[in-house]
């Protein structure tokens, strides 16, 4: 009886010091540890995709977040006067320092720009940078099809200095569609520019 008592006024010894703890301060340590469960399992869904209303995987979403970290640093370029490669003095990049750029209702779209084996593409405005972008969008046959679609993403950020290759800006998806945000080009493309002027020399390919 004597020895019951004793366990329950001090139940746990700090495996540090070898004391016992205190039962005041063993409650409050559990009240803590109680919370851990609930910031799991928000964790799992975190962030909701304001175009379709449905939650972004955690994986997904760190795999953006990770990309986009890129950005800052390469928009020290941009400060120094980048030229868009297609001929145009506007500057082609800007910050991305936040999930803005995923959220398609920060897009107003413009006009359809081509269509190509997978999508159209449309001419839309990046409202918060006041920003023109072309936008690719794919419809998903297969959950997938947004991994292929990243992959390209993620060939043209490796590519990123190449002048002939247009940048990637984001990817995101809503149920049934892929948005692809690249830099938009706005010199047309070579196969009309060979058409309208015939042949060119290296140079003007350049
Ligand atoms: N970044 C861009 N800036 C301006 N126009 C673009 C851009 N990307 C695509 N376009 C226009 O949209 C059309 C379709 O492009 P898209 O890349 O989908 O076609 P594609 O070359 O057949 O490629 P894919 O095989 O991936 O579908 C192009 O021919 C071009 O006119």
């Amino acid at each position: 009886m004597e020895k019951k008592r004793r366990r329950s006024e001090s139940p746990v010894e700090d495996p540090a010091t070898g004391k016992k703890i205190q039962l005041k301060n063993l409650r409050i340590c559990l009240e803590r540890l109680k919370q851990y469960p609930v910031r799991r399992k928000r964790s799992r869904s975190p962030e909701e995709n304001p175009a379709a209303g449905e939650r972004i995987k955690l994986k997904d979403l760190r795999i953006c977040l990770e990309r986009l970290k890129q950005y800052p640093v390469r928009s020290k370029r941009s400060r120094r006067q980048e030229e868009n490669p297609a001929g145009g003095k506007e500057k082609v990049r800007e910050d991305a320092k936040t999930s803005q750029y995923l959220d398609i209702k920060n897009y107003s779209l413009i006009k359809e720009l081509g269509e190509g084996n997978f999508g159209k593409v449309v001419l839309a405005s990046y409202k918060i940078k006041n920003q023109l972008t072309a936008i690719k969008i794919i419809e998903k046959q297969q959950e997938e099809d947004f991994k292929y679609v990243r992959r390209e993403a993620s060939v043209l950020q490796i590519a990123s200095r190449c002048p002939f290759l247009c940048r990637a800006m984001a990817t995101f998806q809503t149920k049934s569609l892929i948005l692809l945000a690249l830099e938009y080009v706005s010199g047309g493309t070579l196969e009309n520019i060979i058409e309208d002027r015939g042949r060119l020399s290296n140079k003007q390919v350049q």
